[in-house]
């Protein structure tokens, strides 16, 4: 790192002043590029003290500390990823909190089978109960589903391998895929797809694989109309098209992460998802 590129403690704390003030970013980077700073230097060295400061903050209030994530593809590069046996399109990024909404993960073919495979297994959704551990059917998801085991057969085999590859996260760290049914109506209100720290059952569940730190939703049909997948708190919303799939990540078990998220409700048809959530450590 050169000069040009080195925070000093008063430029960050000038930095951390402007953002606690509410300033947006880009308040924060007209003045360090009027001072001869590259933009992307500023950028980065913006993220820095930002990133350094919600670890302080984190510290000072007894959060969750944060763990590595998968962290697949850099903004603005290729706009398609070859995922090993396809071709994957990159179709929208946010970087906080990260989103990536990938074109093409799936065939229509390998849609259709999931779907296929999963319709006779399919009963009425629930979540994992935190204060046992075990299964619960739940008042916020209205939908039917079932899960596969990792490896189960040779589609979610390839499946598996082609994600693993897409976002650079071991095979191993996967749960097993879980399908979802939402009919007319259903929805999914928002959730965190962590496991919440204050729960009893906690320790048993992350015995197996640690927390969750990411999510791929697949969409395995196009409903008519609505089974959008939602951030509310940051006004995003991927829209449900077969072979698509939605990414997040979350780097704590906490809210900060702004990874509050739901399936909105299917205004008209149906809808089918398949669910990839990705583990700290290996999921055996
Ligand atoms: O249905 C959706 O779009 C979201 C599904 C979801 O949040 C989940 O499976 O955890
Ligand atoms: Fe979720």
């Amino acid at each position: 790192m050169n000069v040009a590129t080195e925070l000093s403690p008063g430029l960050e704390q000038w930095i951390l002043e402007q953002v606690r003030a509410g300033h947006p970013p880009e308040a924060v980077l007209g003045p360090l590029v009027e001072q001869g700073w590259d933009e992307q230097d500023a950028i980065d060295a913006i993220e820095e003290a930002t990133r350094r400061f919600l670890e302080s903050h984190a510290r000072e209030h007894g959060l969750p500390p944060s763990t590595r994530v998968p962290s697949p593809i850099g903004l603005n590069g290729p706009s398609v990823v070859d995922a090993g046996d396809r071709e994957v399109h990159l179709l929208a990024s946010l970087r906080q909190p990260r989103i990536i909404v990938f074109g093409g993960l799936l065939s229509h073919g390998e849609c259709d089978a999931l779907v296929e495979l999963a319709r006779p297994k399919l009963g009425r959704s629930a979540t994992v109960d935190l204060e046992t551990g075990g299964d619960v059917v739940h008042e916020a998801r209205t939908s039917h589903g079932m899960g596969f085991e990792r490896d189960a057969n040779a589609l979610c085999r390839r499946i598996e391998a082609r994600i693993a590859r897409l976002v650079e996260w071991p095979v191993e760290n996967g749960e097993g895929i879980q399908i979802l049914r939402y009919g007319h109506g259903a929805e999914y209100k928002p959730h965190h797809d962590y496991f919440d720290p204050s729960y009893p059952g906690l320790a048993r569940l992350l015995e197996r694989g640690g927390q969750r730190v990411a999510s791929l939703v697949m969409y395995l049909n196009t409903p008519a109309s609505g089974g959008a997948t939602v951030f509310p708190e940051v006004g995003f919303e991927a829209a449900a098209v077969k072979g698509n799939a939605v990414f997040f990540s979350y780097d704590r078990p906490h809210p900060m992460t702004q990874t509050l998220h739901g399936g909105a409700p299917v205004v008209e048809g149906e809808k089918w998802i398949a669910t990839k959530w990705l583990r700290e450590r290996r999921f055996d």
